[in-house]
């Protein structure tokens, strides 16, 4: 399976910027079995971590964690891009593999003492899933795990998060 996961994935060089290498998911999405076994992966993992909730930073983390959301009958919470939430925030900046960018969340989106799983389509530099740490901490949520359909292991996101478990479908060493 995790053979069709990756023949699922394409690879575009340059894209964003020179010298990326963009692992594209929509593949994945486009059919729709593929998704529901990706999603169901991702599913058993976040039941295995006992989540009360899941974070999925916008706008691919939507995608990903809500339906893992709906098959286990928990809660979905997004982290959006600046100014998109309309009620008070707490805010987060943090720097990607190309760029730099802010995730707020809603105050009372998670509960002290609720515990957490981030769910996004990859996982580079950490930089988003550690933005997700400091906002859901902040709230007194606890970040008990994360899974992504992709990791990009050279890129050490895992080393800025020690102690963090990190699941994922798909790794791409050399990236
Ligand atoms: O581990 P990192 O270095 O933080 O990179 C991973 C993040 O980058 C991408 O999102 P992006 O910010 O490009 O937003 P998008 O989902 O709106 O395209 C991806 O969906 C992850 O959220
Ligand atoms: N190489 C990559 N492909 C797709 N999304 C990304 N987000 C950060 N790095 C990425």
């Amino acid at each position: 399976m995790a053979n069709d996961f990756e023949k699922h994935i394409a690879s575009v060089k340059d894209f964003p910027n020179k010298g990326i290498i963009f692992r594209d998911i929509t593949p994945i999405l486009q059919d729709g079995k593929l998704f529901q076994a990706a999603t169901h992966e991702l599913a058993e993992y976040v039941k295995s971590k006992n989540a009360d909730v899941i974070v999925g930073p916008e706008a691919r983390g939507f995608i990903v964690g809500c339906p893992v959301a709906t098959e286990l009958g928990i809660g979905f919470v997004p982290a959006r891009k600046p100014h998109k939430l309309p009620r008070e925030v707490e805010r987060a900046s943090y720097d990607l593999e190309y760029g730099s960018n802010s995730l707020e969340i809603h105050k009372d989106a998670i509960k002290p003492g609720q515990r957490v799983v981030v769910c996004d389509d990859l996982l580079a530099t950490a930089g988003t899933l550690r933005a997700c740490k400091q906002l859901i901490e902040n709230l007194g949520g606890e970040l008990v795990g994360s899974a992504f359909y992709i990791e990009l292991p050279d890129l050490k996101g895992k080393e800025k998060l020690p102690g963090l478990d990190v699941y994922s479908l798909v790794k791409y060493h050399g990236a």
